[in-house]
């Protein structure tokens, strides 16, 4: 019966263009390229196709869209917010966690985890952020005219970071055993997850189990877990409930504000929660190691692609410069949260920055019912995914669309363009939870960096080549040079 529902499905599909399909295996063949092709030749249908296109391969299909007016129709409801099978190669990492959940689990967790970036919690996060830009920098003084690929570096920055926010564990101090095999697993697992993505043939759980890759993959896993379950265990033995205070806001149910000078975690706050029946232990565990895995790969690919973008666009970085000599003056004081919203023009370049570069480049969905887009019907049932990057680049939404043009996101030039047009946060309900904190962090660390150093082109756009992956990537390092910053004005 799976059989003739789905065949039923691919022939309902088959009413939309797409490439070229074979009998039972669809467009399945075509797709077993490289990462590199893979990315490519979704670049190419794109460019055949205008906003809408569909691939099938036994038991799935699927509608590829890049039209703000049918993006629109699928993330703005909760109808279709259900992910597509895709996302299961995360399942054994975040199990249910608010990335992956669905329904009312999903709802109720999102409610909790709302109000932990209110302001006033990232506030306190920010002292950590500050701490570890500087961490950073300082770093990056034994590189001075190398060529430094710039990923590991601010993976660095990233991890810790969520890290010692959602977990309180200072990783970069405290090297204690377990933390530093905790990185080093969530870096191996990062890579399993790769592997398996582009090898269709191990998305089927039991042959992957027996395979080499999910018996590295399960041990990966095993330390993970281990380390999460650990550093909540010590958590919660040191919780003092005293220490948080529980305030009503004008439109926040529970808004946690701390009093002590101790630094809050989104752990202490998870804690809290489940003292007040909110959430389980489970649910703690799903939720922090969600948050550790949205929380620093994207932040690493988005600044990784806006340090390449600004080291080979000189005014740009000039005039980020000129804007914080303006906020700064002769001031050597570190850059405080206060001093983040008068950073106009640095806004306007990341924007710029995930516009031409999003880390999360496509998501994918299951929808829920059947429905119109780009006057196809689509039946219930399909897979369909929403390409980011293709959205981005489309040449009638960004004139000049593959120039560098942080103007664009300049106030008046943002009028009357579609809400749907730029989403690298995604939109609707199931938007991305942490986009203050990574705005707060890119802004932090850029800020920090350009303070202290000018930046020099080593890869140029033009040597990027993307991967297709979970998260955006380059084929090879994303090298930049750093050189002392003398002159103060540009
Ligand atoms: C530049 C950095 C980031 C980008 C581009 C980004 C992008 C996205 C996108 C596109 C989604 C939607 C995913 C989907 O529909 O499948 C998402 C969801 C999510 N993001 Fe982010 N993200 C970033 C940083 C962060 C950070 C720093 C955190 C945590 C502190 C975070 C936590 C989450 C979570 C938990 C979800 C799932 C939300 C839900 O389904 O309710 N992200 N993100």
């Amino acid at each position: 019966e799976v059989y003739l529902n789905q065949n039923k499905l691919a022939r309902k599909l088959k009413k939309i263009p797409g490439p070229k399909d074979v009998f039972i295996v669809g467009n399945g063949l075509e797709i077993i390229v490289s990462p590199v092709e893979l990315f490519k030749l979704g670049r190419k249908y794109a460019n055949k196709w205008k906003g809408i296109y569909r691939i099938w391969a036994y038991p799935f299909g699927a509608v590829n869209i890049y039209n703000p007016e049918d993006i629109e129709i699928v993330v703005s409801t909760m109808k279709h917010s259900e992910k597509s099978p895709i996302y299961k190669l995360l399942k054994p990492w975040l199990r249910d966690g608010l990335l992956l959940s669905s329904g009312t689990k999903w709802q109720q967790r999102r409610k909790i985890l709302t109000p932990t970036f209110h302001f006033n919690i990232l506030r306190q996060f920010y002292v950590t952020l500050e701490e570890n830009s500087r961490r950073l920098v300082e770093k990056l003084s034994t590189t001075l005219g190398e060529p430094v690929n710039v990923t590991p570096l601010f993976s660095e920055y990233t991890l810790n970071s969520i890290c010692e926010t959602a977990m309180g564990t200072q990783l970069s101090e405290e090297i204690s055993k377990s933390a530093k095999s905790y990185k080093e697993a969530i870096y191996k697992l990062g890579n399993y997850l790769v592997e398996r993505f582009v090898r269709i043939y191990l998305y089927s759980d039991f042959l992957f189990n027996f395979s080499t890759l999910g018996k590295k993959q399960k041990k990966a896993l095993e330390t993970i877990h281990r380390f999460t379950e650990k550093v909540i265990h010590d958590r919660k033995s040191n919780f003092d409930e005293q220490k948080l205070i529980y305030t009503d806001d004008d439109d926040d149910e529970h808004l946690y504000v701390h009093t002590k000078k101790k630094k809050t975690a989104m752990l202490d706050l998870l804690i809290s929660a489940e003292r007040e029946g909110l959430i389980d232990d489970l649910g703690i565990k799903e939720e922090v190691d969600t948050f550790m895995f949205e929380g620093h790969d994207t932040t690493a690919v988005g600044l990784s692609f806006f340090l390449m973008l600004l080291a080979n666009n000189k005014g740009a970085q000039d005039k980020i410069v000129t804007e914080l000599n303006d906020i700064f003056g002769d001031s050597k004081r570190p850059v405080s949260v206060e001093d983040l919203p008068k950073m106009k023009y640095l806004e306007c370049c990341i924007k710029e920055s995930l516009r031409l570069y999003p880390p999360v480049h496509f998501i994918s969905r299951t929808l829920s019912e059947t429905v119109v887009l780009s006057n196809y019907t689509v039946p219930a049932g399909s897979l369909c995914h929403i390409h980011i990057y293709d959205l981005h680049r489309r040449e009638d939404l960004f004139k000049d669309a593959l120039k560098f043009d942080p103007d664009r996101f300049l106030p008046e030039n943002c009028i009357g363009r579609h809400p749907y047009a730029y989403i690298p946060f995604s939109a609707g309900p199931r938007n991305c939870i942490g986009q203050k904190f990574a705005i707060m962090e890119m802004k932090c660390v850029v800020a920090t960096v350009l303070r202290n150093y000018t930046l020099l082109p080593v890869t140029r756009p033009s040597d990027i080549e993307i991967i297709a992956d979970i998260v955006m990537r380059n084929n090879g390092p994303i090298n930049v040079k750093f050189e002392r910053r003398i002159k103060k004005n540009v």
